[in-house]
C-alpha cells in the first residue's frame, strides 16, 4: 500500500519567516524604521493568550516592532474601539490584529470595522474582503493565504483543478474559496447542509477541509491522488496521560492511503497563520511607505 506525502507545514513557515526578516532589513535600511505590528488580546482566553505570545516572539525574530495590547474581559466595547482608532492613528503601527474570539458582548464586525483597512494584516475588513472578491488587490486573510501557499507549493498551477472548500466561515472558507478562484480552480463550498458532502468531496482534486470538527472527513471520501489541507485544529481528551490530543478535520489514517499529499495537524496550516501574519505585515508597511515588497514573499 503507497501511502501519501505529509506535507511539512511547519518547515514551510520556517522558510517564509526567514524571507520576511530578510524583507524587513531591507526595509529598516530604506526607511530607517521598523515596521510595527499592534496585538490586541481581551480577556483571558488560554489558547488566545498562547497564539498572541506566538505572535509577539516571531514579530521580534523577523526584526519588526511587536506591540502587545492586553485588556481585560470586561473592557466596553468604546474603549476597545478608541484604542483601535489610537493604533490607527499611530505613525508607529503598520499592522492592527485583534485576536479573536472577542467576550460575547463585543460586536466583533463593529470591531474590524473600526480598523483601517491599509492596517487590517488579518484581512477580515469588509474592505479587503470586497477587494480579494473582486480580483483587486488586498490584505487577504491569513490561514487561507496559508494554505494556498502550501497548496502552490506542492502542485504548482492549479488551474482547471476542482476544488472543494469545507466550511463557509468569513475567516477561512469564504476567502479560501476566493483565493482558489483566482487561481483558476473550479470552486464548490461545502457546508452543513450540503447534500450527500461525501461524493461532493470526492469529485475535488483539491480538498480544503475548514469546519472545526474533529475527523469529519473520511479518509474514503477522497479521490486517489487527491491534495488535502487539513485547517481543523480540535483538542480531544481521550488520551491516558489527561493531556489529550489535537486532530484536525480530516480522519487523516485514513485518508493518507487515498492522497497525493495532506497537511498534518499539528505541524500543518497552523504554523502559516503567524508566518504569514507578518508576510501581510511587511507588505502593509511597504503600502504605507509608498515602496513595492519584495516579490517572494
Ligand atoms: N485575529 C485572529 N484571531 C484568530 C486567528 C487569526 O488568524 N486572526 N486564527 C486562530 C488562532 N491562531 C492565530 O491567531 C493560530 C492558530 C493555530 C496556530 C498553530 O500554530 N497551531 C499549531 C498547534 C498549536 C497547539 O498546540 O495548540 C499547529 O497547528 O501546528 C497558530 C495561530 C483563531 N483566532
Amino acid at each position: 500500500m503507497t501511502i501519501g506525502k505529509i506535507i511539512d507545514g511547519k518547515g514551510f513557515a520556517a522558510g517564509l519567516r526567514a524571507r520576511v526578516g530578510e524583507g524587513v532589513a531591507a526595509f529598516v535600511e530604506e526607511t530607517g524604521r521598523k515596521p510595527g505590528l499592534a496585538v490586541v488580546l481581551v480577556g483571558e482566553d488560554p489558547a488566545s493568550a498562547v497564539y498572541v505570545r506566538s505572535k509577539g516572539k516571531m514579530t521580534v525574530e523577523v526584526g519588526m516592532e511587536s506591540m502587545e495590547f492586553r485588556r481585560p474581559a470586561g473592557i466596553s466595547a468604546e474603549e476597545l474601539l478608541e484604542l483601535i482608532d489610537e493604533l490607527n492613528h499611530d505613525e508607529r503601527v503598520d499592522g492592527i490584529l485583534v485576536q479573536l474570539p472577542l467576550p460575547a458582548h463585543i460586536d466583533e464586525r463593529a470591531v474590524i470595522a473600526a480598523i483601517d483597512p491599509a492596517k487590517d494584516v488579518d484581512g477580515f475588513h469588509v474592505t479587503n474582503a470586497g477587494l480579494l472578491a473582486t480580483g483587486q488587490e488586498a490584505l487577504v486573510p491569513c490561514t487561507p493565504l496559508g494554505c494556498l501557499m502550501l497548496l502552490k507549493d506542492e502542485l504548482g498551477d492549479l488551474s482547471g483543478m476542482e476544488a472543494v472548500v469545507i466550511g463557509r466561515s468569513n475567516i477561512v472558507g469564504k476567502p479560501m474559496a476566493q483565493l482558489l478562484l483566482a487561481e483558476n480552480c473550479t470552486v464548490t463550498i461545502a457546508h452543513s447542509r450540503t447534500r450527500d458532502i461525501a461524493s461532493v468531496v470526492h469529485r475535488a482534486d483539491i480538498v480544503v477541509a475548514a469546519v472545526g470538527r474533529a475527523e469529519m472527513v473520511k479518509g474514503d471520501w477522497i479521490r486517489p491522488g487527491a491534495t488535502v489541507i487539513d485547517v481543523g485544529i480540535n483538542r480531544l481528551a481521550d488520551t491516558e496521560d489527561g493531556k489529550g490530543r489535537l486532530v484536525g478535520d480530516v480522519a487523516t489514517a485514513e485518508a493518507l492511503p487515498h492522497v497525493r499529499a495532506i497537511t498534518p495537524v499539528p505541524g500543518g496550516v497552523g504554523p502559516m497563520t503567524i508566518a504569514v501574519l507578518l508576510r501581510n505585515t511587511l507588505v502593509a508597511a511597504h503600502a504605507r511607505a509608498g515602496l513595492v515588497a519584495p516579490a517572494d514573499l
